[in-house]
């Protein structure tokens, strides 16, 4: 499918950025959370969405941010889109969009059937969905754990366009994933990096080549 939208997450560096850039990725995304070992300070975060703009969306990813970093993230990175990505209700969804004037991408951790209940009260406030796999047991990060959840749960969810897929996606999968939930826009962190942090060119290349049918 050649219209997936495609965002790689937790750059860190500028020659990953430019691989993915290059590779055609549709959007970027920069991880301000000082427990993942994908974190950026807000001033190298800015600097990478310079480097980025006007090539690709720029997403800054958020964990239950207070105002104050919320502004500091808003005025340093200037993002497209704020992800936020941690137990924030549809009512602070809606006022991170008030207060910033961006676009803002929800993450809804889905493991059951009855967490679809919770997407019609986030689709009313985001300007975009994505779901993830929630985190294994154990776990010290909200995201970014390398995890699929059941593809199938979602067979029965409507779900607004452009809603966004992660969680455990890497080229072997995606395209299975695309098919099964019928979804045209991904999201990958671990599944495109060597180790914790570390992104590869190869494989973020192999995964939007993949995504796209282009294998
Ligand atoms: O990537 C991180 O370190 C991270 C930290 C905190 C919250 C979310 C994080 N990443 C997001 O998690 C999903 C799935 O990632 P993966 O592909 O399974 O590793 C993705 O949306 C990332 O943006």
């Amino acid at each position: 499918m050649s219209n997936v939208r495609v965002k790689i997450c937790g750059l860190g560096t500028e020659a990953t950025l430019d691989a993915a850039l290059e590779a055609g990725a549709d959007l970027v995304g920069f991880v301000h959370f000082p427990r993942s070992p994908r974190h950026l300070a807000l001033d190298a975060a800015g600097r990478l969405a310079r480097r980025a703009r006007g090539r690709a969306e720029c997403v800054i990813l958020l964990v239950d941010p207070d105002d104050a970093l919320l502004a500091a993230a808003a005025e340093a990175v200037d993002p497209d889109l704020i992800q936020l990505h941690g137990r924030e209700s549809p009512e602070r969804v809606a006022e991170v969009h008030r207060r910033t004037g961006r676009a803002v991408m929800k993450a809804v951790g889905i493991a059951t059937a009855d967490d679809l209940a919770t997407l019609p009260a986030y689709a009313a406030v985001a300007d975009r969905l994505l779901l993830d796999a929630k985190p294994p047991p154990g776990a010290t990060l909200p995201g970014g754990n390398g995890v699929s959840f059941d593809w199938d749960l979602l067979a029965q969810a409507s779900l607004p366009a452009g809603t966004m897929l992660s969680g455990g996606l890497d080229a072997a999968n995606v395209a299975e994933a695309l098919a099964r939930t019928g979804l045209t826009a991904v999201d990958v962190s671990s599944g495109v990096e060597v180790r914790p942090g570390e992104k590869d060119p190869a494989r973020i290349a192999a995964f939007i080549a993949a995504a796209r049918g282009r294998v």
